[in-house]
């Protein structure tokens, strides 16, 4: 399956941004941890990785995992392939497990996430309104039309000042 959807708006996303944004999701799921607090953090790469970072600093969780998951090139969305699996072992059916990634859009992602983590909490920082019910805990609604950029993606460069343009 390839789709290309249509994304009339952007939504920017600095790093100051994401730093606020990940410790409020963190803030969030410590009133939703368990009461011995999660056993292990799993990042779904690579988008997960720096909130899950944030999201283990904050929650003081020392052991994390990742998990691949491809769905995207650039804005094409594609089947997702799990191209690389946690260590099982620790991961278990999923419980006392937090998942984090940086945004649920479709839900195909974190459809293949839960299949194999059935008990999992999972957690991203912004979400579209049609993964959302995969979601557990997120701190931001996007809508479904708007494309998030995250800094990892972007640079910094000049642009021309309004008076000069025609
Ligand atoms: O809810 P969905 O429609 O499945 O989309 C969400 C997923 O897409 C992006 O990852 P991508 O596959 O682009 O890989 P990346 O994290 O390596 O950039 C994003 O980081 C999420 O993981
Ligand atoms: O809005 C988005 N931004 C970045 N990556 C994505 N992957 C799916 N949707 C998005
Ligand atoms: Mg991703």
């Amino acid at each position: 399956m390839t789709d290309r959807l249509p994304h009339e708006k952007g939504f920017h996303v600095s790093w100051d941004q994401l730093h606020r944004d990940a410790r409020a999701l963190a803030w969030r799921l410590q009133s939703d941890a368990p009461e011995d607090g999660y056993k292990a953090v799993v990042a779904i790469t690579r988008g997960g990785m720096a909130p899950a970072m944030i999201v283990a600093r904050e929650l003081d969780i020392r052991t994390v995992d990742t998990i691949s998951v491809k769905s995207y090139n650039h804005q094409t969305q594609s089947a997702p392939q799990v191209i690389k699996s946690p260590d099982m072992d620790i991961i278990g059916d999923g419980t006392g497990i937090l998942v984090v990634d940086d945004l649920v859009d479709t839900g195909k992602t974190l459809e293949a996430v839960r299949a194999l983590m059935p008990k999992a909490q999972i957690a991203t920082v912004y979400a579209k309104p049609m993964g959302r019910p995969q979601v557990n805990t997120f701190v931001t609604e996007v809508s479904q039309d708007t494309w998030i950029f995250f800094p990892w993606d972007m640079a910094l460069q000049y642009v021309e000042p309004y008076r000069g343009k025609d």
